[in-house]
């Protein structure tokens, strides 16, 4: 935190350090989890004037949107919930401020589903389909269709490097689909089998780019070139306003661990023990081996890759989703934690 800020709640910090490990994950559960922790600053809260009250929440939600940049759900969900922050007391500001972000998350929630309706009306009975990573509202697609009897399979890729398509595989088992996981590698031999590719999304920008786990524009390619039609589910807090006047989604790079430990590296680079050949391994990663390890989080896959773009407002051609963004957002991007 920033050396004279208005301290926030212990909640709060744990929620950010949560989201910047990953331990909460996933575009809207991220979304969900931070309107959750503005609440708790706003319950919690020891503030005894409106002024300090409102300077902590704005605290809270600048350590919040601090955590991943690529996700829009995050500013999104905190913008929605500061602007309905309102009242003269403090006891008002309060109420409003978890009134406000109780209906942001039962809003996430019901689009999430209603979405999940619209996304099943692509899928017909017997169908395959192959994802990637794990997002709830493609698996929201999923839910409905089987809830409504339709039969499906899935070929999970694993996603490399963390591996968020043993989430989906599990969530999947549970709901009883076949399943077949891939190694990523496997994606193009795998794709003559699949009828749909359905992935999320982390932000979709104004042009109609989709910004997900990094792979996805890799798969998407490969899709097109094998005649198979991806899809994206992607409630609109998904929906990135900036884009519209001309910014672009920040990509995340990720800790080079993910990708290769100290050990590992050693063992590539050769690099000896710091203190000695203890067989404790490498004491620290030596910067000057020569070795760059980078590990972007997404990737951007370009609209003409894309088949359907499903929100709980309907599906979309990615070129016409900029009609959407404007039609919910306006052209106002300003940012409520800066004020
Ligand atoms: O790329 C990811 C998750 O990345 P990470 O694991 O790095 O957060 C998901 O596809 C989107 O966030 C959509 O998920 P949802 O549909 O659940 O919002």
């Amino acid at each position: 935190m920033v050396t004279g800020e208005p301290s926030v709640v212990p909640a709060v910090e744990s929620t950010a350090e949560d989201i910047s490990e990953m331990r909460i994950r996933g575009a809207a559960t991220i979304a969900d989890a931070a309107a959750a922790a503005l609440a708790t600053q706003a319950d919690r809260s020891a503030a005894d004037t409106p002024a300090a009250f409102r300077r902590e929440l704005r605290t809270a939600a600048r350590t919040l949107y601090e955590t991943r940049p690529t996700a829009v759900s995050l500013p999104n969900a905190l913008r929605y919930v500061l602007r309905g922050v309102d009242g003269d007391t403090v006891a008002a500001l309060r109420t409003s401020t978890i009134e406000r972000a109780e209906s942001f998350q039962r809003d996430l929630a019901a689009a999430q589903d209603t979405l999940g309706e619209i996304g099943a009306n692509r899928l017909r009975d017997g169908d395959v389909v192959m994802t990637h990573c794990h997002s709830t509202d493609a698996l929201s697609c999923l839910e409905a269709a089987l809830e409504s009897g339709t039969e499906l399979e899935a070929i999970v890729k694993e996603t490399r490097p963390r591996k968020q398509g043993h989430i989906t595989a599990r969530q999947l088992r549970e709901w009883d689909v076949p399943v077949t996981l891939i190694a990523d590698n496997a994606a193009r031999r795998y794709l003559d089998r699949a009828d749909h590719v359905l992935v999320g999304a982390d932000s979709i920008a104004a042009d109609g780019s989709v910004v997900n786990k990094i792979g996805t524009s890799g798969l998407a390619v490969n899709a097109r070139e094998r005649g198979v039609p991806v899809m994206v589910a992607a409630q609109t807090i998904k929906l990135h306003p900036d884009t519209m006047t001309g910014h672009t989604v920040e990509i995340e790079m990720r800790d080079e661990r993910e990708l290769l430990s100290d050990e590992e590296r050693a063992s590539i680079t050769g690099a000896a023990d710091a203190d000695g050949a203890d067989g404790d391994g490498p004491d620290a990663v030596a910067t000057d081996d020569g070795l760059r390890v980078e590990n972007p989080a997404f990737d951007v896959t370009p609209p003409r890759y894309v088949d359907a773009i499903v929100t709980e407002r309907g599906q979309f051609p990615p070129e016409s989703i900029v009609t959407l963004m404007r039609e919910l957002f306006g052209e106002t991007t300003d940012e409520p934690w800066e004020t």
